[in-house]
């Protein structure tokens, strides 16, 4: 078969598969993003392009409830676990394209250490609250009126590894925010404490009743430890086109032209817009809301509306494939939004793959998500070690 010549992937970020065989390591036995979100939907979750690429025919325990089990494209699926010691989304992205972190980063679900924060209040000359793990929306309903009318940073943490600030902008620029983030990443790198992301959590409002987050969130990401497959990609003049927090994600590495998103319907505009612009190249774009707007918030409800919302926009990604374009639409982890909890769940993540000349088929169950990373190499005719095996090969 011929080399495709544009590789569009598609990160719908948390829609996981089902529980991975070490959910258990993680306190997430029978985590089951999509399957629990189609049950709780019954039969009236609207995704209609999914099935049609094939959804219904990733082969798991129990079929998704009212998706169908054939389709019509042609498309292989499958699915893929993760070998990350993480459940975040860098570590999902990092290991697609060929890093899997596979020693544990630091977790400080009780806090931050005393150090740190001092290091923060210094350089800010601003007080830190709370500086413990919280869900980020509880945590701005709890806090966010102290932190109006302080001037102080709202610190928190979640199962991942992770520092957030959250902030209102009317009394902390974003600006200011984004800089002291900044600082805490350079901090952070120059220590022990190896935290994988920094993220900036401005919002706005004047009580608790009205706190919004907004689309101004940045994060600041360790540094990739070893090239990644963008990084290849681009030093063999493959551009790279980083849709949504992609750019953040990878820390500004290999990666052509950033593109920042306000949210997943203008992702889906951004990935059009490339798509009617280029014609070769790699096109990697993270929809973020279903983790950050329905999956934290364990709202099945706003998660099933923003898929069939996707889903609808779907129609016109693969309106304006060219003949010599691959499709691929994947996750990163789960964000089971009927689970315990408010953190990602460790499940397998979805692996769809589209292009006009395939005649369908299976990829199985991927043993890393480096098997990504693998077949966009190959596909480049770039060789590099990922960790992963393509399986080019198999689509016919
Ligand atoms: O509760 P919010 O602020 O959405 O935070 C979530 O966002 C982080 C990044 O996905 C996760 O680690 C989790 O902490
Ligand atoms: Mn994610
Ligand atoms: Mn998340």
């Amino acid at each position: 078969m011929e080399k495709f010549k544009r590789i569009i992937t598609i990160v719908l970020d948390s829609v996981g598969i089902g529980e991975a065989p070490d959910a258990e390591m993680f306190g997430d036995e029978g985590a089951d993003t999509l399957g629990h979100l189609c049950a709780y939907w019954e039969n009236n979750l609207a995704v209609p392009n999914l099935s049609q690429l094939g959804l219904g025919r990733i082969n798991r325990p129990e079929p998704l409830v009212g998706i169908t089990s054939s389709s019509q494209l042609p498309s292989f699926v499958g699915k893929m676990q993760e070998i990350s010691a993480g459940k975040d989304s860098m570590d999902g992205h990092w290991e697609m394209m060929g890093v899997a972190v596979r020693t544990p980063l630091n977790m400080f679900p009780d806090g931050f250490p005393q150090l740190l924060i001092s290091k923060i209040e210094k350089f800010s000359n601003r007080k830190v609250i709370l500086n413990r793990a919280y869900s980020g929306t509880q945590a701005i309903y709890d806090y966010g009126e102290q932190q109006l009318a302080e001037g102080s940073l709202i610190v928190y943490t979640s199962g991942d590894s992770v520092l957030q600030i959250a902030a209102n902008e009317a009394v902390v620029p974003v600006d200011e925010l984004c800089r002291i983030c900044r600082f805490v990443r350079i901090t952070v790198d120059s220590s022990q404490w190896h935290i994988g992301r920094i993220i900036a959590r401005p919002f706005v409002g004047q009580t608790s009743t009205n706190f919004q987050r907004t689309s101004n969130r940045r994060d600041y990401s360790m540094s990739p430890l070893r090239k990644t497959v963008l990084d290849q990609l681009v030093e063999h003049n493959v551009n790279v086109y980083g849709i949504g927090k992609i750019n953040d994600i990878f820390s500004c590495r290999g990666i052509s032209e950033q593109i920042h998103t306000m949210n997943n319907d203008d992702a889906v505009n951004q990935i059009l817009h490339v798509m009617e612009h280029t014609s070769t190249g790699f096109v990697f774009a993270n929809l973020v809301d279903f983790d950050s707007n329905y999956g934290h918030r364990r709202d099945p409800e706003g998660y099933g509306n923003e898929l069939a919302r996707v889903d609808q926009r779907l129609g016109e990604v693969l309106a304006c494939l060219q003949s010599s374009d691959l499709l691929i639409i994947t996750a990163d982890h789960g964000n089971d939004p009927t689970f315990r909890g408010h953190d990602h769940t460790r499940e397998y993540v979805p692996l769809i793959v589209y292009a006009a000349c395939l005649s369908g088929g299976n990829l199985g169950i991927r043993p890393t998500f480096s098997d990504l990373g693998a077949t966009i190499l190959e596909n480049f005719d770039i060789k590099a070690e990922t960790g992963g095996q393509s399986f080019l090969g198999e689509l016919k």
